[in-house]
């Protein structure tokens, strides 16, 4: 099936895929395919599915949105207005370029299409046959939603995306590992949700927040008198999440007491909750996470072997956000724009050039959840309009904040002087910086017209192109 190609996105994932095809939702043939609503309906209807023709989606979702993208607006503008529920799914039909086709992505497509013949009956055809037998769990998700959530379009979360549909079904352990905020819970409730497990509970304890003692009640349960105070038995987790999914966040705060114990119920399958002889079955998954590097503590004799080895049988390495590329920050930034104006009724459109450019190379050092929280309070404080560089707050804005704050004259040079003469110099990498933000500004200056912002820098067109291409800035 022709499907469009961008740089680390493989297609609709099977997460929304499954949703849809298991729960036989009915086919929008929608905004941009008016003209081919008699040749798709039958296809459509013969792969076994409900099917509509019109401009508008129900409001409330439940459906699959087929959208049309060609040189008329109908079909972006569906994309835009596709509800929350739905599966957006656009049909270029001509050959699209390729910022045509991560812009469609960008816009909340679940999946592009290429129909390049006049004909579009044939691709959708094979779209919706490899939507039924395509693996992964059912959940009937919102446009642009991936995994539980789990959302991304950089190389690096489209292989954890297909790590997760491996690893989920597996029913083995697996040790999740990366830094705060990268989103480790997210993958473990993905992966629960991706296994046969998906009806029964996900728990999510963090071991390096309870007191060692504590934790230990709350993962065994104890019978009544185990200790001071214990005036009636009380189940603990174990018990609590039945046949479900057990997911243990910083385990490598877990006591080494409480290592032993955990790593006997992973290999026996039994318990005895405290201050009981009484062995209770334990039947859940266990799935761990660490932001520290748990080898590194295994050769520190801070954590068992034998307890990593049986946690780690598969794992999951979460990248950095900064590590992902300004593609993937940006596209964030869109997901929970719309996510947040939702939850707060405010109007956010998005950011402005420049403003992209600063979130797209800041570091993250908080990865996802510092952007998804800077994302809350911008929605809240500017409620409509275009974010602007100055709405962004001064870690962000980095050295052109302090350029900005530092007013004119000898202060201004003096500060100049020092960030030349600062440590870690990258001279390539400062002209660079100094020349996308140029780039930024005079495209900003130029709303985005790219033959007036190469006249105003002086260069030609095709080298601002360039260079825009390169650095991913467009
Ligand atoms: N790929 C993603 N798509 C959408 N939201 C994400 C993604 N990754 C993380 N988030 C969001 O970022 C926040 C932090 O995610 P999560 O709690 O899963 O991270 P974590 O790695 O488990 O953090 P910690 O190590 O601090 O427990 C949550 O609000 C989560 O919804």
């Amino acid at each position: 099936m022709p499907r469009a190609e961008i740089p680390g996105f493989s297609g609709v994932d099977p997460a929304c895929a499954q949703g849809a095809a298991s729960t036989g939702l009915e086919v929008l043939v929608g905004p941009g395919l008016e003209a081919h609503a008699g040749e798709l309906e039958p296809v459509i209807r013969a792969a076994g599915y409900p099917v509509r023709s019109g401009a508008r989606p129900h409001a409330d979702g439940g459906q699959l949105v087929l959208l049309g993208l060609d040189a008329s607006p109908a079909g972006w503008q569906g994309l835009d207005s596709c509800p929350a529920g739905s599966l957006a799914v656009a049909m270029f039909l001509a050959q699209p370029r390729p910022d045509e086709v991560r812009n469609a992505f960008r816009r909340g497509a679940a999946d592009v299409l290429l129909a390049e013949s006049e004909t579009p009956g044939g691709v959708v055809r094979d779209f919706l046959e490899a939507l039924r037998s395509s693996p992964g769990p059912a959940a009937g998700q919102p446009a642009g939603e991936r995994f539980g959530g789990l959302v991304g379009v950089s190389e690096a979360m489209t292989e954890i995306h297909s790590m997760v549909g491996l690893v989920g079904p597996a029913d083995t352990t697996v040790l999740i590992q990366g830094e705060s905020g990268t989103g480790k819970e997210l993958a473990a409730r993905a992966i629960h949700a991706a296994s046969p497990r998906a009806d029964a509970p996900f728990m999510a304890i963090n071991c390096g927040a309870i007191p060692p003692d504590l934790l230990e009640a709350e993962l065994f349960g104890h019978a009544k008198g185990a200790f001071t105070g214990a005036i009636q038995s009380r189940q603990g987790r174990f018990a609590k999440v039945g046949a479900g999914t057990l997911f243990l966040d910083e385990i490598g705060e877990m006591s080494p007491d409480l290592q032993v114990k955990l790593l006997r119920v992973i290999e026996e399958r039994t318990y005895e909750p405290l201050g009981s002889s009484r062995s209770v079955e334990f039947s859940a998954r266990i799935l761990a996470a660490t932001n520290q590097d748990l080898e590194l503590a295994v050769q520190a004799g801070r954590f068992r072997e034998d307890l990593y080895h049986r946690l780690n049988v598969l794992s999951l390495e979460l990248p950095a956000l900064r590590e992902r590329g300004g593609d993937e920050i940006l596209y964030l930034l869109d997901h929970f724009l719309a996510q947040l104006n939702r939850k707060h009724g405010t109007e956010v459109g998005g950011v402005t050039p420049l403003a992209g450019h600063l979130l797209a190379t800041y570091s993250w050092p908080g990865n996802v959840r510092e952007l998804r929280n800077l994302v809350e309070r911008l929605v809240i404080l500017k409620r409509a309009g275009l974010v602007e560089p100055a709405d962004l707050p001064q870690k962000v804005r980095g050295v052109q904040a302090s350029l900005e704050e530092t007013g004119s004259g000898a202060e201004r040079t003096e500060l100049e002087r020092d960030i030349l003469l600062g440590q870690g110099r990258d001279m390539k990498a400062e002209v660079e910086a100094f020349e996308n933000r140029m780039i930024m500004q005079a495209l900003e200056a130029t709303g985005g017209n790219r033959n007036q912002a190469a006249q105003l820098l002086g260069v030609k067109r095709t080298t601002l192109v360039e260079k825009l291409k390169k650095r991913n800035l467009g």
